[in-house]
C-alpha cells in the first residue's frame, strides 16, 4: 500500500515535470506526459554498506540511467552522490539526466543525460530510492517536428525502447556516449 501510493506520487511528479520540461521547449505541453502515460515504472532501493577502503572503490560506477527521469531519494547522506549535472531539491534528486536516453532523444538533444556516480564512506552505511520513469517497450521515441525544424535536422533515428535498453544491457554501460553509439549500432544492423 505505502508502495503502490509512493509510486503513483512519483508518478505525478514525473508527469508535472514532464510538462514543465514541454513548456521550456515550446512544444503541447502535454505531449510528453501522453507518450509515458501508458508506460511502466522501476522503483530500485540501493544500500551501500559501510567500506573500510573507501578510496579503492565506488558504490555505483560513472554511469546515465538509460530510462526516462529518474527521481531519487536520499537519506541524510547525500554527499556520497556525484552528479555532473543534475537538480538536487533537499533530498529529492530530479535527475534530468534524466531527461535521459528517451528523452534526450524525444527533445532531439536539447535535454541530456548526464553523468553520475555514488560513493561509499567508512562509518555509515547509506540507502537511495531511485524511481526512473519509462515509456511502453514498442513505443516509437520520435522528437516533435517543431523540434527537429528548429535544430534543422534528426539528431537521432526512431528506435523503440526495448531495442534501446537490450543494446544497453547487452552491448554497453549508459554513459553520455550512449546515444550515439546505439545510433551507430542500430544503423549498422538495420533496425
Ligand atoms: O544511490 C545513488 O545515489 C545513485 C543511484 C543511481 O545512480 C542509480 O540507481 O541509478
Ligand atoms: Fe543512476
Amino acid at each position: 500500500m505505502v508502495y503502490q501510493k509512493y509510486c503513483e506520487a512519483m508518478m505525478d511528479l514525473s508527469f508535472a515535470i514532464l510538462e514543465l520540461l514541454a513548456i521550456s521547449l515550446g512544444v503541447d505541453r502535454k505531449l510528453y506526459r501522453k507518450f509515458f502515460e501508458d508506460g511502466f515504472s522501476i522503483l530500485r532501493c540501493n544500500l551501500y554498506p559501510p567500506c573500510q577502503e573507501p578510496g579503492n572503490t565506488l558504490g555505483t560506477g560513472p554511469h546515465c540511467d538509460s530510462n526516462s527521469i529518474t527521481i531519487l531519494h536520499q537519506d541524510q547522506i547525500y554527499r556520497e552522490l556525484q552528479v555532473c549535472n543534475g537538480l538536487i531539491l533537499s533530498g529529492l534528486l530530479l535527475n534530468l539526466e534524466a531527461f535521459h536516453f528517451p528523452a534526450t532523444a524525444l527533445s532531439n538533444g536539447k535535454y541530456k543525460s548526464c553523468l553520475h556516480r555514488a560513493m561509499v564512506n567508512k562509518h555509515e552505511q547509506r540507502k537511495s530510492l531511485a524511481f526512473f520513469l519509462s515509456p511502453r517497450e514498442d513505443k516509437v521515441v520520435r522528437p516533435p517536428q517543431e523540434l527537429v525544424c528548429s535544430e534543422g535536422k534528426r539528431m537521432y533515428p526512431d528506435f523503440t525502447w526495448l531495442n534501446l535498453s537490450r543494446f544497453v544491457q547487452n552491448h554497453y554501460r549508459a554513459d553520455d556516449n550512449t546515444l550515439q553509439n546505439f545510433t551507430n549500432w542500430s544503423q549498422s544492423v538495420n533496425l
